[in-house]
């Protein structure tokens, strides 16, 4: 690494940090879990805590390869295989991470993609995230890849990481992995690859990924684009870097082995944020209202045509215009009330309803329109 490919600067001023380690980190050429690597990783998380006195989270991989190593499977594997190899290797891997990271205790928290849909169980996994942050104990995530099939899994841990980042409502997502960075071709097939070391606009690089990973890792580069598409839209700043526990002390110092993808301005989430929802039923929309809503302002009872769905007060929406979907929202009527409303003025919602909270049905803060 010259110094020209490395950003130097101030150490970064970070308070909650996410790290995702891929099992091309901790694995060698034969694909098997090499203690050195994971060793080092763990002084460059210390390090990097020491220096900001920010708090990790750790998202790690190789749980699949540290129990196909010890089985002494090879692939290609079936699914049960594969979930048993997880199951064996996942101990493995916490040991030695627990080893790594003494007398600091680390909190093992296996999740699935239906633990973030579930209101109830996504609140209990970030209390005890949050918890042990507190009580100084270093959480290690990984997917939980024995329960987690098809529609249930996030499928490779980049998007996991993306969305612990959002539930520990993180400063920074660093995806660490055996290249340094993102680059205009797959630095693996073309040798001539360009590093691209600050992108401001994730949507517009999505391309540049190859398709494929490493043999040993999952989603290769797409993957890590898809993640820092979703962290950088909910305001966290991403950062694709290689190097393993050297880097981490090099950014501990400010230093940049890899690219840095911006966080999107809080608005700009906010609305990206908005457009990733799940909607709960649709409103369609008179041409007036359409052409209000193109011109910034708020949607009105009075524009809404017809509400389909059953959905509660805060819920997200579509919003359609002659049945094709122009945008979505969260709606400050439930479906019920909506259906008394639609239609009338302002001034009489009060009466219709024997209450009124809100003029808008959404207000223009909530309401993201399809470019
Ligand atoms: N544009 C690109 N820039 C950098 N790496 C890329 C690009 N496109 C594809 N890749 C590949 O992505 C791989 C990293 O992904 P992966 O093997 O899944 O790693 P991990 O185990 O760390 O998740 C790299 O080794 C590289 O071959
Ligand atoms: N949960 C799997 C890792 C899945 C995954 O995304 O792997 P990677 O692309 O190496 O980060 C395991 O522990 O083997």
């Amino acid at each position: 690494m010259t110094s020209a490919e490395r950003a130097g600067g101030a150490t970064p001023a970070w308070r909650r940090i996410v790290i995702k380690v891929g099992t091309s980190s901790l694995t060698d050429e034969r694909g098997r879990i090499y203690p050195p690597l994971l060793w080092a990783l763990a002084r460059g998380v210390e390090r990097l805590q020491r220096a900001t006195r920010g708090k990790v989270v750790l998202v790690s991989s190789g749980a699949g390869a540290a129990g196909r190593e010890q089985l002494r499977l090879s692939l290609p594997l079936t699914v049960p295989d594969k979930q048993a190899a997880a199951a064996v290797g996942q101990t493995l891997l916490m040991l030695e991470w627990a080893r790594a990271f003494a007398p600091q205790p680390v909190a093992q928290l296996l999740l699935t993609a239906a633990d973030i849909q579930d209101r109830e169980r996504y609140v209990n996994a970030k209390n005890t995230l949050l918890a042990s942050l507190k009580l100084g104990a270093l959480p290690v995530i990984n997917e939980n890849d024995s329960v987690a099939t098809s529609e249930l899994r996030f499928g490779d841990n980049d998007t996991l990481s993306a969305w612990v980042a959002h539930l520990v409502g993180a400063d920074v997502l660093v995806i660490l992995t055996d290249v340094p960075g993102l680059y205009d071709a797959d630095p693996r097939t073309h040798p001539d690859a360009k590093r691209l070391d600050t992108v401001e606009d994730v949507g517009a690089v999505m391309h540049l990924a190859g398709s494929e990973g490493t043999k040993r890792g999952t989603g290769g580069m797409v993957t890590k684009l898809r993640a820092a598409a979703l962290a950088t839209g909910a305001g966290t700043e991403t950062l694709i870097i290689g190097g393993g526990g050297a880097a981490l002390e090099a950014l501990a110092e400010g230093e940049l082995w890899g690219t840095r993808l911006l966080a999107q301005a809080p608005i700009a989430a906010r609305k990206s944020w908005l457009a990733r929802q799940p909607t709960r039923g649709a409103l369609e929309i008179d041409a007036g209202a359409l052409a209000a809503l193109r011109a910034g302002r708020s949607l009105l009872p009075r524009g809404v045509t017809a509400v389909a769905g059953d959905f509660a007060f805060g819920d997200a929406v579509a919003v359609t215009h002659g049945g094709v979907r122009v945008g979505q929202g969260l709606c400050n009527y439930s479906s019920h009330a909506l259906a008394a409303i639609r239609g009338r003025h302002t001034r009489e919602i009060v009466g219709v309803l024997g209450y009124k909270d809100y003029d808008e049905v959404i207000h223009r803060d909530n309401l993201v329109l399809t470019p």
